[in-house]
């Protein structure tokens, strides 16, 4: 599957007499391929923004390689712009436009032809308050605008930071349903989200940062395999013989957590080894179910950020070169 897009070892350092000097991003890899819908996770002040602001030109790196649609950039910008299509920050709109009068005027200014606005409204669900004006939307209709905006040109590559930001669950299901749509039409979608379940449900792969670095990347299911804690649940046909099933699986080296109705086994490598060793001693297995590990279990994983009980967790004072924190120390943050 060919790339269309590619970053290689990205460095960025933020440098301020005031603030200091900041490694946003620290040899940062990237890879998404074409057909996609790829989720961007990291936590707050970890270098999303940052990355995808370098790829459209909007910062200028200190390092690293990067491609769209198989073209260098920034230099060939001006040549795959036209296939970009990007909501990095929240865009402005002119409050006493509606949302068919904005769109017409961005498709004027960027030759799309006229039929597109309607075809852009419609994919987005605003087709019925089409004629209104921007100050009367909600947010979640503002940020369903921000995306008919981007889709305008009918791009290659979409990018959008946060797009379910401020939409109610059933706008979030919609914006799910657009974001597949999108890509069985061949677009590729690159989405940075907080919503871990939502990434989930939508995103064929991932890329996970950290600090400024990449710590996992891959297909979904593959990213949570490599994270599963091989964990297994285990449920007999007698709940009188729990006791005898933890001798026998204590005995060949499975550790066992005993509770009132099933075991909870780890380390387990096959699940069929632990039938097997049941049956051996007459002890019959009516379920035997590996425990799902989810997309936020590994994110905290990695990025070391799960909520520590009595710690309120600083935001990326780790990242900070010369500071007090040392990189690696914690990981970003969530809070303020
Ligand atoms: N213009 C800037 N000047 C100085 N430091 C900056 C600037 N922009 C970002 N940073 C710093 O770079 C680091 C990465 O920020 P970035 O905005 O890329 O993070 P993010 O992953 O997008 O975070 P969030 O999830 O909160 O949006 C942070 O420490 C941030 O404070």
């Amino acid at each position: 599957m060919p790339a269309v897009l590619e970053i290689e070892g990205l460095r960025k350092t933020y440098k301020s007499r005031r603030r200091g000097t900041r490694n946003a991003l620290d040899g940062f890899d990237m890879r998404v391929d074409a057909g996609q819908v790829h989720g961007f996770l990291g936590p707050n002040g970890s270098g999303k923004t940052t990355t995808l602001r370098t790829l459209l030109g909007l910062i200028r790196p200190d390092g690293g390689r990067m491609t769209l649609l198989g073209h260098e950039v920034p230099a060939a910008l001006p040549t795959v712009a036209g296939q970009v299509g990007a909501i990095v920050e929240s865009p402005q709109f002119f409050p006493h436009f509606s949302a068919r009068d904005t769109l017409s005027l961005l498709a004027g200014a960027g030759e799309v032809p006229a039929t597109r606005v309607d075809e852009v409204l419609e994919l987005v669900g605003l087709r019925d308050r089409a004629g209104e004006r921007v100050k009367t939307y909600s947010l979640g209709m503002k940020q369903r605008l921000a995306v008919a905006s981007a889709l305008l040109k009918n791009p290659k590559l979409l990018i959008l930071d946060e797009p379910a930001n401020g939409l109610d669950p059933g706008g979030i299901r919609e914006m799910r349903t657009l974001m597949r749509t999108l890509a069985e039409s061949g677009m590729t979608v690159l989405l940075s989200s907080h919503i871990l379940g939502e990434i989930q449900l939508i995103c064929d792969s991932v890329t996970i940062i950290s600090l400024g670095r990449r710590v996992a990347f891959g297909p979904v299911d593959e990213v949570l395999a490599q994270h599963s804690s091989g964990a297994v649940r285990v449920r007999l046909e007698a709940v009188s013989d729990l006791p005898a099933a933890t001798e026998a699986l204590t005995r060949a080296g499975v550790r066992v957590a005993g509770h009132p109705d099933h075991l909870m086994l780890t380390g387990v490598d096959k699940p069929a080894t632990v039938t097997r060793l049941l049956a051996e001693q007459n002890l019959y297995v009516s379920e035997l179910a590996p425990i799902a590990v989810d997309l936020e279990s590994v994110f905290l994983e990695l990025t070391a950020t799960a909520p520590v009980p009595g710690q309120a967790r600083q935001v990326d004072e780790s990242m900070k070169v010369g500071g007090t924190g040392q990189p690696g120390a914690t990981g970003g943050g969530w809070g303020a």
